[in-house]
């Protein structure tokens, strides 16, 4: 059993959201003076507000910035242009001894866990506690509270040799939240563990999200961490934000495409290879229009193709499709194909629905 978090740590947490966001980048540029003498851009003109106790998820393929840009966050890296506040401070612009200070507002976890090896679980928790100058017995009930937080109080005197990928990004979250941070950053945190247990990491970090009212920014590759944790989304390419908002609205109508490509897999828009073999751009004579329908909200689960079928009279086929929950909202995607002849007027009664229409294509 772990512990409850509502009384860890000796800070009354902020449940109301904020006016100001508790991190802001205000037109971030960030270039880099690559070896070869040439100038290498990894962000350019980022702007982002992340309010108090939101849980954002960034996305973006491999050197498309997420690492610069939570790097700048807990001011490892300096922006080239642009300010980065986070709890009203400007990291950028802190000495280095403030600039420490700032930083234990900021936990981080990484991929690799990063721990110390000749550490015990339990020493690697108490290592920022150490560095921030808490004194033997304040640390020992405080690696205490950690550990039955993330259910480790058994494994306190395991060397990480000795713990699984799974208990190990438990320390690395007990650590990060030692100094009681407002934010946490983390950067691919799930990426090197299997699905059941990327599956209770992240509701470790959710739970810490609801009850802590701790502000989580987490970078990843896949589309399933952002789903299962995020209330927001940043989808970033070429040092670029490309497009963001609220989960359900990205995922349900992603206007990018990158976005589009990295939803691929998720909530029925992968066709299945026998119709994405077959679909082509123009329509054949006695062939089939292929349709893509967004069902979000109420509509999710009208039974539109019973009333197309009654009302117009079109019979359509069921290619693909799924009905699914985003954000604790219905929604789903259904792809059929509808005689070419039938496919300005199928489109009409769908949009009058308030349905998402796409055409895919067409099949013989
Ligand atoms: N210290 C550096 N010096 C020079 N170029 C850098 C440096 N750090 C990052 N870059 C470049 O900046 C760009 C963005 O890199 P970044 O690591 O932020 O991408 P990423 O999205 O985190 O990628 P990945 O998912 O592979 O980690 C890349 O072109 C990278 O080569």
């Amino acid at each position: 059993m772990n512990a409850p978090l509502g009384h860890i740590g000796d800070q009354p947490h902020q449940r109301l959201v904020a006016a100001e966001p508790i991190v802001r980048l205000d037109k971030i540029s960030k270039i880099f003076a690559g070896r070869d003498g040439q100038a290498v851009t990894a962000l350019q003109k980022i702007d982002l507000a992340v309010p108090q106790g939101s849980v954002l998820g960034i996305i973006g393929r491999s050197g498309a910035g997420k690492s610069t840009l939570i790097r700048l966050v807990n001011g490892l890296e300096k922006p080239t242009n642009g300010r980065v506040i986070v709890d009203g401070a400007d990291i950028a612009a802190l000495p280095e001894a403030e600039l420490r200070h700032a930083r234990r507002s900021i936990g981080m976890i990484f991929q690799h866990f990063n721990l110390l090896s000749s550490r015990t679980a339990a020493e690697n928790i108490a290592l920022p506690l150490e560095v921030a100058g808490y004194d033997k017995a304040a640390i020992r009930t405080r690696v205490n509270e950690l550990l039955s937080l993330v259910g480790l109080a058994d494994k306190r005197n395991r060397y990480p040799s000795e713990l699984s990928g799974g208990q190990k990004q438990r320390v690395g979250i007990a650590r990060a939240l030692a100094t009681n941070p407002k934010v946490l950053l983390s950067d691919e945190a799930t990426s090197a563990l299997d699905p059941e247990t990327t599956r209770s990491i992240l509701d470790l970090l959710a739970r810490i999200n609801a009850e802590l009212g701790l502000t989580i920014i987490l970078i990843t590759h896949e589309m399933a961490v952002i789903r299962s944790i995020a209330r927001d989304v940043a989808v970033i390419e070429g040092g670029r934000i490309v497009e963001q908002g609220d989960v359900f609205d990205v995922f349900t109508r992603p206007q990018h495409e990158v976005t589009r490509s990295f939803l691929a897999d998720e909530t029925g828009r992968a066709l299945p290879p026998y119709v994405a073999n077959r679909l082509g751009p123009e329509p054949e004579r006695g062939g089939q229009a292929v349709i893509r329908i967004g069902f979000r909200g109420p509509h999710a689960t009208d039974p539109v193709l019973a009333r197309l079928a009654r009302d117009l009279n079109v019979e359509a086929n069921i290619l693909a499709g799924s009905v699914d929950e985003i954000a604790g909202r219905p929604c789903g995607t259904l792809v059929i194909g509808v005689p070419e002849a039938s496919l300005a007027t199928t489109l009409d009664f769908l949009k009058q629905y308030g349905l998402d229409t796409e055409v895919l294509g067409h099949v013989a």
